[in-house]
């Protein structure tokens, strides 16, 4: 990721991509207190627009609120720094990250007179999880790794060290053959994924866990309302492994995965085996108003430009 041509804002201005760096004693590469965000701008009718900016940002503040991190600049020019990553590397559609860092200015866990700093990098990111993944679904397994006690692990912050528990269950569901891992939360019921949210339908309703240990998904909220849009009924509740091997379709939503496809989990299949009509409605839908082909929620779409 290091050695390519392009911008990087960081701290304010925009530096050369390979001179963006920092120091190996960096306190957040030591103690992983940071914050990020997972934003993506897509090509629209009016140009590339960057999806739910102002939703994410405050998803940033609130992270960064969360772990009691100082921010240095204001949602405006966080705002602003987005819309230059996209747009001062030309790019049409992209990843967004922002990520909020304590730096080398002090070590140990007193964390006294640490600076916060901010980057924020933007690139080509296709389809998460392969573009033959969004008809054909994935193939996910229920992780031995629990997601986050919410008292342990603050749920609500997107903060760096939270990944090491997304990266654990991740790589052990790869290792089993499968896309994606599905976690429990600490009493056993259905949480998210490593870095999605988790839906089912059955009978015409749409599943949702309640959110407790999972983050709080703009891409979940996003799906909530255009599912109530289109006349479903949606149900956040509690939800077992056992009854999501028994649904009629199940899918995971993020920034990055958008809207996915679950054809499997632990050996059974799930439905038809494949995506869904609910879930490609739902993932059309969804694809319509990114690209600022539906005339419904334009103000979710700020151009670059
Ligand atoms: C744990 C987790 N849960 C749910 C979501 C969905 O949230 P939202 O994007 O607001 O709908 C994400 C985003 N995962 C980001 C990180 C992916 C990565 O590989 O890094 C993302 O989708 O950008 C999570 O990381």
């Amino acid at each position: 990721m290091s050695d390519r041509d392009g911008l990087i804002w960081f701290d304010g201005e925009m530096v050369d991509w390979r001179e963006a760096k920092t120091h190996v004693l960096t306190h957040t590469l030591h103690y992983g207190m940071g914050v990020f965000e997972g934003v993506r701008a897509y090509e629209a009718e009016q140009g590339t627009s960057i999806f739910r900016l102002e939703a994410h940002t405050d998803r940033l503040f609130n992270s960064a609120k969360i772990m009691n991190m100082p921010m240095p600049f204001s949602k405006e020019e966080i705002n602003e720094a987005q819309r230059a990553a996209v747009r001062e590397n030309n790019l049409k559609s992209a990843y967004i990250r922002p990520m909020v860092f304590y730096g080398s200015e002090g070590m140990g866990l007193r964390a006294d007179n640490l600076k916060t700093h901010i980057i924020v990098a933007a690139w080509e990111w296709g389809a998460y999880m392969g573009e033959e993944n969004l008809q054909r679904g994935i193939k996910i397994a229920t992780s031995s790794f629990t997601r986050h006690h919410v008292n342990v692990t603050m749920t609500k912050a997107k903060s760096n060290g939270a990944y090491m528990n997304s990266m654990l269950a991740l790589q052990e569901a790869i290792s089993h053959g499968c896309d994606e891992a599905l976690l429990l939360d600490t009493e056993g019921y259905v949480s998210e994924g490593s870095g999605e949210n988790f839906f089912m339908v059955k009978d015409g309703v749409l599943y949702t866990p309640e959110l407790t240990a999972a983050l709080d998904g703009i891409t979940r909220k996003t799906i909530i309302q255009m599912a109530k849009e289109e006349g479903f009924e949606v149900r956040e509740k509690r939800i077992t492994r056992d009854e999501v091997y028994i649904a009629d379709e199940a899918f995971f939503t993020g920034t990055a995965a958008e809207v996915t496809p679950i054809r499997e989990l632990d050996n059974r299949q799930i439905g038809s085996g494949s995506r869904g009509p609910v879930t490609e409605l739902l993932q059309t839908k969804y694809f319509d108003v990114v690209h600022g082909r539906s005339a419904k929620h334009m103000d979710w779409l700020t151009p670059v430009a």
